[in-house]
């Protein structure tokens, strides 16, 4: 037996593994029924790839000559995989606080977006803050979610909107990337707001005559590397040609389509999503019917926002019907100054009560859909043979509690593990 192994994690009262036959995502009955374990253990080498995962026997005696570098006795605690978060904003200078009270007392998001505030109040303060104090802003924000058990997050651009601040957010999220072990997935999201004194269409003009083709640039010199592609597809931000154009142009540079759209108002983002074959879609509070059945049919996932709902009193997104028409529905916590939360236990009981997602429907869109979401399904989301080793380990006999104990996620949490590594022990303090 290899001496080449990182970990071993016996006696699970429950392993959860979500999928066990290389499913890149998973929909309707798949999702009600997902897979798990009763009393099993599990094996990470020092790839950091899972190598067996199976009854708590049968991997007593495979592995009985084997050494490992950590063991972790887990009788009475359960394992799931890591969680993924698919949607955040997690680079930004200035506080938004007094906006929420402004939104408390009836202010519209729109409102204050029109009024300069929201994404334009971020983007000034972003834009004037050095490479360093956004570094010191992303850091902690990062190690939170992973502490609350996300082990790989998009991490979107987006309060630059001109071209060097642009680049130099993504700079900060690829240091980010160095430096930390949760896993990122990085998005150019120029087309967030309309900057100041142009037009749409001027904009639009602009990312494509200049943005995009300098980040084809530092992409191809190894100076950059950028996973997806996202605009701001809302009426009085980017118009549905525009979103087409720069989405267009931004997968022929080879960025994954991955937008904002249907939000606020109805605008056929989830339609043009199915036409440009996109990845994902987020947030679709005002999706249509036609935009649900096209969806399922192109295999673009929808990744649904629930904290944006609650906080902003919006109509709930329509996972149900999304659900049944077996779209490949995901979870994001849109991490962001308007809705600040980074929790994935918290995202998944707001999609279970708010939504009226299953709790089994909840975490395949919190691992697996949201990892098909960021097209790194064939790595992460799931506890299989050859993904990587991204678990957590919780203080309870039912991985369900991670859900029902509404905000409890901090004493549940007992080990957030990367690659086989524990990165968070709840017990210690970690060196970041
Ligand atoms: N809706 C657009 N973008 C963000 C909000 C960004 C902000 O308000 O700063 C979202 O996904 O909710
Ligand atoms: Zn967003």
């Amino acid at each position: 037996m290899s001496n080449d192994l990182r970990l071993l994690v016996k006696n699970a009262k429950q392993i959860v593994l979500v999928c066990n036959n290389g499913e890149r995502y998973l929909t309707k009955d798949g999702m009600k029924k997902f897979a798990l374990m009763e009393n099993a253990s599990l094996v990470v080498g020092k790839d950091g790839l899972v190598k067996a995962v199976g009854p708590a026997g049968l991997i007593d005696s495979q592995y009985k000559e084997a050494s490992f570098e950590n063991v972790i006795d887990a009788s009475g605690m359960c394992v799931i995989p890591g969680l993924i978060d698919a949607h955040t904003h997690p680079v930004w200078a200035g506080d938004r606080v007094h906006e929420f009270a402004m939104k408390l007392a009836g202010a519209t998001y729109m409102e204050l977006h029109q009024a300069g505030g929201g994404i334009h109040y971020t983007v000034e303060h972003t834009s004037r803050a050095s490479p360093e104090q956004l570094l010191a802003g992303l850091r902690p924000r990062l190690l939170r979610m992973l502490r609350a058990g996300t082990t790989l997050a998009e991490c979107k651009s987006g309060y630059g909107l001109e071209l060097d601040a642009e680049v130099k957010m993504l700079s900060v999220i690829e240091q980010a990337r160095r430096e930390l072990p949760i896993g990122i997935s990085s998005t150019y999201c120029g087309a967030h707001a309309v900057p100041r004194g142009k037009t749409a269409s001027q904009a639009t003009d602009e990312i494509l005559k200049v943005h995009l083709p300098k980040l084809k640039d530092k992409m191809s010199k190894g100076e950059l590397s950028i996973d997806n592609i996202d605009v701001f597809c809302e009426r009085g931000v980017f118009d549905l040609n525009c979103t087409r154009a720069i989405l267009k142009a931004g997968q022929d540079i080879g960025l994954q389509i991955n937008f904002h759209g249907d939000e606020l108002y109805p605008t056929n983002s989830a339609e043009l999503g199915a036409e440009l074959s996109a990845l994902a879609v987020s947030h679709l509070e005002e999706v249509s019917d036609e935009g649900i059945a096209a969806m399922a049919k192109s295999k673009t996932s929808a990744v649904l926002l629930p904290t944006t709902a609650y906080i902003l009193r919006l109509k709930q997104p329509r996972a149900r019907d999304m659900l049944d028409a077996g779209v490949i529905v995901a979870l994001g916590s849109d991490f962001n100054p308007n809705a600040y939360c980074c929790s994935m236990p918290i995202v998944m009981h707001l999609g279970c009560v708010n939504m009226k997602m299953s709790m089994n429907e909840a975490l395949a869109a919190a691992t697996i859909n949201a990892a098909y979401a960021l097209g790194k399904s064939h790595l992460h989301g799931s506890l299989e043979v050859d993904k990587q080793g991204d678990l957590i380990i919780l203080n309870s006999a039912r991985w369900e509690h991670l859900i029902y104990q509404f905000g409890g996620h901090q004493e549940l949490i007992r080990y957030v593990i990367i690659k086989g590594m524990v990165v968070y022990d709840n017990d210690k303090t970690m060196d970041y």
